[in-house]
């Protein structure tokens, strides 16, 4: 079991950044703690203020105001003793190319204050754990970019730090190599190292992180587990709904009219998923996929259950359902399973998307659902249900629009 106990390794309180020149800060009062053992995430969208709380943590930058400790000590009052107690994995390579890999990992040592001898050998250690022992005295260049990750990752434990800082630390790497980090990382939980991520891969990072604080101009917006998270603020589970509303409908009266069904938290529009030529679009599973035999089972009960008039039964007959594995869908997350063809419509002229946040079970929502089409004369084309994912909660404090 992690140790989570103790005082905080990392101490946030009031901190604020103002850059020269800036005309707003770019921390703003944030306050978090990070208990040894513990895997925090620090997430928000671009230019929401990670890296400069992670640069003056790390002792890169001056805060402006408020307190950053590690370990106890103050970041500003005592850079060096800070420096000694933290890690930081950037996100691009900073290895010493003038060295081989070995020489990296000793030279870091010996500038953290371990005897040659010791240095040595820590090194050697560390590269048996990164299974880099076969490749530790080649050139730099002939490294891989995860096999220069799993490099850096090993030079910032040489003088075994209370805290890593890690940014994106398996951005762009292969399934086998992240495999590789998250395993590490999660042996350094267990010997009770504190760890700060920051990534915008956020669903997986959601496996692996005990608590989350997003971040947004500078400000914490939450601060939670991520099962909390979703669960307080994304819903149950999610129920997107294409459908052809009736030629005189509104179609924000329609998608309001399905926001006030009981058991649903929330409604929004959505964009409709580009359909790629002649092929399903949004490549999402089909029934066949992660969510099908869930599917299978909602539609039957759904029509089992008899909420449905005929008309809507009919409806729901005619719909692609589809699952999906809880993306925030701004990018095409509605498998349609060729509903376009059966609809006839050409295009996705008048569809319009919806997406509900359910509060309840989807299947004891889907009749009513179909209720509320039919006696709109709207017809449905697709059905798509899934779980909230951390990345929704994500989108859901900070908005669908780019920075
Ligand atoms: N050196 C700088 N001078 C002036 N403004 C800066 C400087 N560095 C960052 N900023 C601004 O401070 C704000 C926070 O930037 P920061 O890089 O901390 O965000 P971030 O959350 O790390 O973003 P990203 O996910 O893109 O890395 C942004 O508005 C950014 O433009």
């Amino acid at each position: 079991m992690p140790s989570r106990d103790g005082p905080a390794v990392v101490e946030v309180a009031d901190l604020v950044k103002r850059y020269p020149r800036s005309d707003a800060n770019a921390v703003d009062g944030l306050s978090f703690t990070v208990a040894p053992g513990e895997i925090f995430g620090l997430f928000g969208p671009n230019g929401a203020g990670k890296s400069t709380t992670v640069g003056i943590l790390t002792t890169r930058l001056r805060a402006t105001g408020g307190r950053a400790l590690i370990g106890g000590v103050d970041v500003r009052r005592d850079p060096a003793t800070a420096r000694a107690q933290l890690a930081v994995v950037p996100q691009h390579n900073n290895l010493d190319r003038a060295l081989t890999p070995r020489q990296n990992l000793v030279y870091h040592a010996t500038y953290h204050g371990l005897p040659r001898r010791e240095a040595e050998s820590r090194a050697e250690e560390l590269l048996d754990r990164f299974g880099l022992t076969e490749r530790a005295d080649r050139r730099i260049e002939a490294y891989s970019g995860g096999l220069a990750q799993r490099l850096m990752i090993a030079r910032a434990l040489t003088h075994e730090p209370a805290v890593l800082f890690l940014d994106e630390p398996t951005n762009a790497l292969d399934p086998q190599t992240r495999l590789l980090i998250w395993g590490q990382i999660r042996q350094l939980r267990e010997r009770g190292v504190a760890i700060v991520l920051t990534t915008h891969a956020m669903n997986e990072a959601a496996r692996m992180v005990d608590r989350v604080g997003i971040v947004d101009q500078g400000r914490l917006l939450t601060l939670d587990t991520p099962e909390n998270l979703v669960r307080g603020l994304a819903g149950d589970a999610i129920l997107d709904l294409t459908v052809t509303p009736a030629a005189a409908d509104d179609p924000d009266a329609l998608a309001a009219a399905l926001g006030g069904l009981d058991g649903v938290r929330k409604a929004e529009r959505l964009a409709l998923p580009a359909a790629p030529a002649g092929g399903r679009p949004g490549g999402r599973p089909g029934l066949a996929g992660a969510g099908g035999a869930a599917l299978a089972a909602l539609a039957a009960r759904a029509g089992a259950g008899g909420r449905a008039g005929a008309g809507g039964l009919a409806a729901l007959a005619g719909a692609g359902l589809t699952g999906r594995n809880g993306a925030a869908g701004h990018n095409g997350a509605a498998g349609r399973g060729g509903a376009a063809g059966r609809n006839g419509a050409a295009g996705d002229g008048g569809r319009l998307r919806v997406r509900l946040h359910l509060a309840t079970d989807p299947a004891a929502l889907l009749g009513a659902a179909v209720t509320v089409l039919t006696g709109r004369s709207a017809t449905l084309n697709a059905i798509d249900v899934g779980e909230p994912s951390l990345e929704d909660v994500f989108i859901e404090l900070t908005g669908r629009e780019p920075r």
